[in-house]
């Protein structure tokens, strides 16, 4: 008898479970953390934690407020590595978990600082990991976060499992070092982010040679180049590449961040690369302000800056969008032809395309044709679509879009 009012009716879905405290609370929490990010890899001891932990620091000495929650719930090295020691303290007013302090702009929660005995084995079952993780996040004081990493362990287990269902907006860095082995466990990480519908902010190559302390030289330690080639076959973005320095084991071994210290070494002005690249590929202007989420773009607020892709075939813009073989990527800022890339998308799959596109910060297509449900697609997404234009070599199109004199005939849908 009660009404639709009265039980929280949900469009047709039948009344919607209360939601518990906790959930409540996860919300909240959730809420005031703008960029989540989940680091990710295929394979074991490839540099995970290292990353996550490398990029925590850096964005906290830049005056990001970060947060680093370890979930290798069997493994938990971030503690160690950043010289954390010591129990958890709780909160008694607000009965909240007291994340440890690395510096003034980062805290860090990890299982290791429940543990008593540090070489305890957890042996806990999916469910019980995702209620961990849940409590980790919910009923820790995080307080306002501009940035949350999460050092999750090596595979697509429960554990970013459970992080992709309880963050939607939770965006990968998946973290792989150059060679074959390692990067076809990286295809698992990408399918799996695809299947979940994560969102990938791009690949980290990590080891990506040595170089040798005695010459200076680089010597190809697990190959090269091999995450960049793979980045490109599986149409995601590489944030960026770190050599193998010795000192980043030592400087692990002794919980001391390599950041505490200035130098011009290769490993850290690559890490200082790759951290411009997530705070830029996040969508935030220096400084600080939140420019716009990574690939969500309103409109083309500025007509003369963007990032346009066109499909290609034999040098022109080719009619046949869903299934063409390449994309043109080319950034356009003040109406100046930048940056071009031309990059192979991942097989067909409905619906894929505006994701993958989003992803790389595309918010404008010029197509010959195009579907009604895409172009919904695309808009949903920020992207804009241009359709009807002729089969043309993408600089023509690019110049005759930014000077206005475009022509467009009839959407030439393929389909
Ligand atoms: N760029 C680097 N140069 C030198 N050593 C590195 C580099 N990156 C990571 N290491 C070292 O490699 C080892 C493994 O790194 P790390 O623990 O970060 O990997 P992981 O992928 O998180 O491992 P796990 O599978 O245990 O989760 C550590 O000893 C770490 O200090």
């Amino acid at each position: 008898m009660g009404s639709c009012q009265s039980q929280q009716c949900s469009h047709g879905a039948g009344p919607q479970e209360e939601k518990s405290k906790e959930d409540i609370q996860l919300d909240e929490q959730l809420k005031r953390i703008k960029h989540k990010l989940l680091v990710m890899s295929g394979k074991g001891g490839v540099g995970k934690s290292s990353v996550a932990s490398y990029l925590a620091v850096g964005l906290s000495k830049l005056g990001y407020r970060v947060g680093l929650l370890d979930v290798d719930l069997h493994g938990p090295s971030i503690p160690g590595m950043l010289g954390l020691r010591g129990m958890f303290r709780v909160d008694p007013d607000e009965n909240l978990l007291i994340p440890h302090k690395y510096n003034d702009f980062l805290q860090v929660v990890s299982i290791q600082c429940l543990l008593e005995d540090s070489d305890a084995a957890v042996i806990w079952r999916g469910p019980v990991k995702h209620g961990v993780i849940k409590q980790f996040i919910a009923e820790a004081k995080w307080g306002d976060l501009d940035f949350l990493l999460i050092d999750s362990p090596p595979g697509t287990g429960d554990e970013p499992l459970s992080v992709a269902q309880m963050m939607p907006d939770a965006k990968a860095v998946i973290v792989t070092t150059p060679q074959e082995v390692s990067l076809a466990d990286v295809r698992k990480s990408i399918n799996f982010c695809r299947k979940v519908n994560m969102p990938i902010l791009g690949l980290v190559e990590n080891m990506n040679g040595l170089i040798c302390p005695h010459c200076n030289k680089e010597v190809p330690l697990f190959g090269k180049g091999g995450g960049g080639k793979m980045a490109e076959k599986m149409g995601v973005h590489l944030l960026g590449s770190l050599p193998f320095d010795p000192r980043v084991v030592e400087s692990a071994d002794i919980g001391k961040s390599l950041l505490e210290q200035t130098d011009d070494s290769p490993f850290l002005k690559a890490l200082g690369k790759l951290i411009a690249e997530v705070v830029s590929r996040s969508g935030i202007q220096q400084g600080g302000t939140v420019q716009k989420e990574a690939g969500a773009a309103d409109t083309l607020s500025d007509p003369q800056s963007f990032k346009v892709a066109i499909p290609m075939a034999g040098g022109a813009l080719t009619n046949h969008f869903g299934h063409c073989e390449q994309f043109l990527i080319v950034d356009v800022q003040k109406g100046v032809i930048g940056n071009k890339e031309t990059i192979t998308p991942p097989p067909h799959e409905p619906g894929l395309l505006p994701r993958w596109l989003g992803e790389l910060n595309v918010n404008l297509i010029i197509a010959g044709g195009m579907g009604s449900r895409a172009i919904e697609l695309f808009n949903q997404q920020n992207i804009k679509v241009v359709t009807g234009a002729p089969c043309l070599p993408p600089e023509e199109l690019i110049q005759q879009y930014l000077a206005n004199t475009l022509k467009t005939g009839a959407n030439a849908c393929d389909h």
